[in-house]
């Protein structure tokens, strides 16, 4: 029998802008050892949002932090644009709950904060550091002191900074967890219009249901003990997507199937009652 071939004409399969192969993470500490992440296989592709989503404790911060190479695995191998992660890479940029700006330098210097860090030329990176904050509606703002704005408003200025050296993937650490709910959807919207204009890869930490079905291509869901990648699902909600998405049918079955893959990886528990493992995975 003939081997099969692949015919001539059939498209090439992209290669993964991230490859997460077999990942594993222990935790070696004074009181012992924290098997952090049992395995984790992810692929994901140029432009792809990709949520991690699961339970306080079941890993998604280890895993991120795996991908931005301030963590090392202790199994596995993490793959970015066809080079093994060792070390941070200028690739990359990272926003985490905290906007961490720094409270002494205006928005401004603090968005051109890693151009300084990685000594590039400033001016041409400042006029791209202002488009940036108009893009998030800051222009009246960039002299202000992060004292001087809110939560969200700090928020987009460290979306700027992570932007502004044009990073090809955003690493995305529960960065609206802190935020009241209005001001954490109109986030999620300014975020969605900001890749729609600066097209990045995304991987998202998120306890929240609803957000990483808003938000994502797909949703990967960690869990189980010790923790693993329960459910990898795509949301083909088209783009671009407005609140009322929410409202519809197919978002609530979306969302409905993400909560129980959440509460089967805890042992099966009904939607009244979650053991406690489960209350860090919300659906407000
Ligand atoms: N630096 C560390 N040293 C030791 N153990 C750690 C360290 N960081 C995380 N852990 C442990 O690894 C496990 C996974 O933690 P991790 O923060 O990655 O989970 P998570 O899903 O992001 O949780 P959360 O949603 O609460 O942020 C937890 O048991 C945590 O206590």
């Amino acid at each position: 029998m003939p081997a099969a071939q692949t015919a001539p004409d059939a498209p090439a399969v992209p290669e993964p802008l991230v490859s997460v192969a077999n990942v594993q993470k222990t935790y070696f500490t004074r009181q012992g050892q924290v098997q952090a992440v049992a395995s984790a296989s992810i692929n994901v592709a140029r432009g792809e949002f990709v949520s991690l989503l699961g339970p306080s404790g079941c890993g998604k911060s280890t895993l991120l932090m795996m991908i931005a190479g301030l963590e090392r695995p202790t199994g596995g191998s993490i793959v970015l644009s066809g080079t093994e992660v060792k070390e941070p890479r200028r690739e990359i940029g990272i926003i985490f709950q905290d906007a961490t700006l720094l409270p002494w330098k205006s928005a401004l210097d603090n968005v051109l904060f890693p151009v300084r860090i990685l000594k590039l030329p400033i001016e041409p990176y400042r006029r791209r550091a202002r488009e940036l904050l108009a893009m998030v509606g800051l222009s009246d703002f960039e002299n202000k002191k992060p004292s001087q704005l809110s939560g969200g408003m700090r928020q987009r200025v460290a979306i700027c900074r992570a932007l502004i050296h044009d990073p090809d993937i955003l690493l995305m650490d529960e960065p609206f967890s802190a935020l009241d709910a209005i001001t954490r959807d109109q986030m999620n919207v300014a975020l969605s219009e900001i890749l729609e204009t600066y097209k990045k890869t995304v991987v998202f930490v998120t306890h929240s249901i609803r957000e990483a079905a808003f938000l994502s291509d797909r949703v990967v869901v960690m869990g189980g003990r010790p923790s693993t990648i329960v459910l990898d699902m795509k949301m083909s909600f088209e783009r671009p997507r407005r609140f009322e998405i929410e409202e519809t049918p197919e978002f609530t079955a979306v969302c409905r199937k993400l909560r129980l893959t959440i509460e089967e990886a805890h042992g099966g528990a009904s939607s009244q009652i979650r053991p406690p493992e489960t209350r860090g995975a919300t659906v407000e």
